[in-house]
């Protein structure tokens, strides 16, 4: 088994690391083997709320399950907490489960237990006394705030309440890794923000460190402080949320991010632009502002900089990791003149900006 250094300092070694990571499956007989993962290397941060954001198929779930041992690597490594979770012998497997929660889309709640019961669940497994049991279980319920419906079924609960047990349940083993799979994709966005705020307080007051996978860009830009963006089994983009997001380098993240950013330009101007302009055609530009620029009066800006024939086309102004953040596309006659005053203009302010196209 790998251990880590121990004289290096507990903060400075990574919750998770991958490196290399390759999953394949099948391969057996004339079907050819499929690659889920392909060489994936990236750091989980102790402490830290971890986003992997991807669209369906991108392996999310695949890369989850190496952490908690559900699924084996086919080569690379996974370390959590120092030790490599391929090495590990059946006894080892149990442990580091232990020690790794996990929350699901769907629950996974037992409906022939209250909600007491459920959350005992893996502390009865584990062997613990019922007089232990009931010490650990009922101050977890409060403080998912369900301390009133230890008696409930789950039939009897709403889905944000199931998944509050569902996290109630996931921290009974006092883990120090808590995986999220899809937690909220299947409630209301009232409840999904309800429970974010629950896993926000949890890392915070409880300073678990949480890997999440998630295919909406809500939750990401809600609480995750790190992001690594997925595609087709291999991660184009790894940072800070907040990097990640306002300065996008793969067609995968802008694509996520504009779904969610509301500056989503209509289908109708969209499908028309085209890469070069032609005579008369206007540049569509989306310009990305944080920080101190999105405080700024930028309009009145524009109109003075670039010329008065400035267009808004859409616009919002948002949240990433607890920073602003705004989005504008606008739009402008693409002549020789004007572009260069709005290159001028964007180098002067430090204004992120994206051609999308020109059109008439
Ligand atoms: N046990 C398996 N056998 C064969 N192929 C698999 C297996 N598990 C996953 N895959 C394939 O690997 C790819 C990645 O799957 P994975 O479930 O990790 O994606 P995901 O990003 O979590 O998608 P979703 O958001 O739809 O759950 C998919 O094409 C899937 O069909």
């Amino acid at each position: 088994m790998n251990r880590v250094d121990p004289h290096q300092s507990p903060a400075a070694v990574p919750m998770v690391t991958f490196e290399e990571v390759t999953k394949r499956f099948g391969g057996t007989g004339n079907q050819p083997a499929f690659t889920a993962l392909d060489g994936v290397s990236m750091v989980v941060p102790r402490g830290a709320i971890t986003g992997i954001i991807g669209r369906s198929g991108a392996g999310k779930s695949t890369l989850i399950r190496l952490v908690n041992g559900l699924e084996k690597a086919t080569s690379g490594r996974v370390v959590v907490d120092g030790v490599e979770v391929g090495s590990l012998p059946e006894p080892g497997l149990r442990d580091l489960r232990r020690q790794v929660g996990m929350i699901f889309q769907h629950f996974n709640l037992l409906s022939s237990r209250t909600a007491f019961d459920n959350v005992a669940l893996p502390l009865e497994i584990a062997g613990m006394d019922r007089k232990a049991i009931r010490d650990r279980v009922a101050p977890l319920l409060d403080l998912v705030g369900l301390g009133d419906k230890s008696g409930r079924y789950p039939a009897e609960l709403s889905g944000g309440q199931k998944q509050r047990i569902g996290i109630a349940r996931a921290l009974a083993t006092e883990p120090k890794l808590l995986l999220s799979d899809e937690a909220t994709s299947a409630l209301d966005p009232e409840t999904t923000q309800s429970i974010l705020e629950l896993l926000k307080t949890i890392n915070r007051d409880l300073g678990l460190t949480v890997l999440l996978i998630t295919h909406e860009m809500e939750v990401v830009k809600t609480i995750a402080s790190q992001v690594a963006v997925i595609d087709k089994g291999k991660i184009v983009e790894n940072g800070r949320t907040f990097d990640v997001f306002t300065a996008p380098q793969h067609e995968t993240t802008r694509s996520l991010l504009s779904a969610a950013i509301g500056a989503k330009l209509p289908e109708w101007i969209s499908s028309d632009l085209k890469q070069t302009p032609a005579e008369g055609d206007r540049a569509l530009v989306r310009l990305i502002f944080f920080g101190e620029t999105a405080f700024q009066p930028l309009t009145a800006r524009l109109v003075a900089e670039i010329g008065p024939d400035v267009n808004i086309l859409a616009g919002a102004i948002d949240e990433i990791a607890g920073e602003p953040y705004g989005s504008l596309v606008v739009s402008y006659p693409a002549d020789p003149d004007t572009l260069t005053r709005a290159g001028d203009f964007y180098r002067q302010t430090g204004l992120s900006t994206e051609v999308l196209g020109y059109g008439a």
